[in-house]
């Protein structure tokens, strides 16, 4: 398949991480304090309606380079999907600054639209009534693309999304498993240089989650293609992303590995020992403390980013130890105290 950018025409510098002028690579996506100001109504009463302004996206800054395999996570209302209609060209920003490959999504939307792809997981891109082939068909025409890259791509995406069975099953008969790939083999038709994915694998079993998350790491990794990736399955995140952005009240406020979230999130590890008999909880030093007792086995919470030898050896002093395991923190935990932490710190909502 051919991932060559097509050359910038519209004046703007071409971004896209391409050895530039100054030998640094550029970002692909740059969002430079952007605002989404929403002006709604509401009913006050039986005649009086009220505005307010709703702030979806607040002087929101960050860059991708080309490549990267993005996370975007936030609360309900955070701003998600008003960033990824804004970087669609969907929605106009109310301030600020953003490009995607140098183009500036809302005044070029249809150039932009030939290099980007997009999954709505919630929504389907094919047609209805038509056999899945129809709806490729159709695109194929939409964006123009040559028939031999159709032929190959269309090709490549059916073996790899095991599409083959499905081509001539209407779109309304597939199962959600099963349209998902459809609509995902239907974004990268057309070559795009960066994917966003909105809650891809929402409703999807285990296998399908697996099979869609897989092929996202192949495609990126023989395309180099851009994912920033929507989702409230955080192992979505763990299995695609090698970077995870945290939006809140439309403000970034987490940006970097998930390693890190731990440390911001100043999650805990659980020491788990069994000891030879029963003994009353272990006295261990703080900030770790036992938190759990059954029988002769008790469960120890520390700081995940200290060593668990030293409490090993304190508890072995005091009791004979028969066996013993570290859990690492859950990050589903971590996310939940910081998404509660924050919650009604920031007003969304301005009259
Ligand atoms: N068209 C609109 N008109 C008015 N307000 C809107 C509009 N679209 C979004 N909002 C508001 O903007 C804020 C951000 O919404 P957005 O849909 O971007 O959040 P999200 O992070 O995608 O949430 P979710 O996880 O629930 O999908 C919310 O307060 C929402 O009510």
């Amino acid at each position: 398949m051919d991932t060559t950018a097509e050359p910038g025409t519209g004046g703007e510098p071409e971004a896209g991480g391409e050895p530039g002028t100054g030998g640094k690579p550029e970002a692909f996506i740059a969002l430079d304090r952007v605002e989404k100001v929403f002006d709604v109504r509401r009913r006050k009463g039986l005649l009086r309606r009220e505005r307010h302004q709703v702030r979806a996206v607040d002087s929101l800054s960050f860059t991708v380079a080309r490549g990267e395999m993005v996370g975007y996570i936030g609360p309900n209302g955070a701003g998600k999907s008003t960033t990824i209609k804004m970087l669609t060209g969907i929605l106009t920003p109310s301030g600020g600054r953003l490009r995607v490959a140098g183009i500036d999504p809302s005044r070029e939307r249809t150039r932009l639209a030939h290099r980007i792809g997009v999954v709505f997981g919630q929504r389907t891109t094919l047609w209805w009534d038509l056999p899945l082939i129809d709806s490729y068909k159709l695109m194929h025409r939409m964006y123009r693309i040559p028939d031999g890259r159709y032929r190959e791509n269309l090709g490549r995406l059916v073996e790899l999304l095991d599409l083959g069975e499905l081509l001539e099953v209407p779109v309304r008969q597939l199962s959600l498993g099963q349209r998902m790939r459809g609509d995902i083999a239907a974004a990268l038709l057309h070559d795009p240089e960066v994917l966003y994915l909105d809650e891809p694998t929402i409703g999807l079993d285990v296998v399908s989650k697996t099979r869609v998350r897989e092929f996202l790491r192949q495609v990126n990794a023989e395309r180099s293609t851009t994912v920033l990736l929507t989702t409230h399955d955080l192992q979505d995140i763990e299995q695609v992303c090698s970077r995870v952005m945290v939006i809140d009240h439309g403000r970034l406020v987490y940006d970097g590995g998930l390693a890190g979230l731990h440390e911001v999130g100043e999650s805990e590890r659980t020491l788990v020992v069994d000891l030879e008999r029963e003994c009353p909880p272990v006295e261990v030093p703080a900030p770790a403390r036992v938190v759990r007792v059954d029988g002769p086995r008790q469960w120890v919470a520390f700081p995940a980013s200290e060593s668990a030898a030293g409490l090993v050896a304190r508890i072995a002093e005091r009791c004979p130890l028969v066996d013993l395991s570290v859990r690492e923190p859950d990050i589903e935990a971590v996310i939940a105290k910081m998404y509660a932490e924050r919650a009604g710190r920031t007003p969304t909502q301005s009259s």
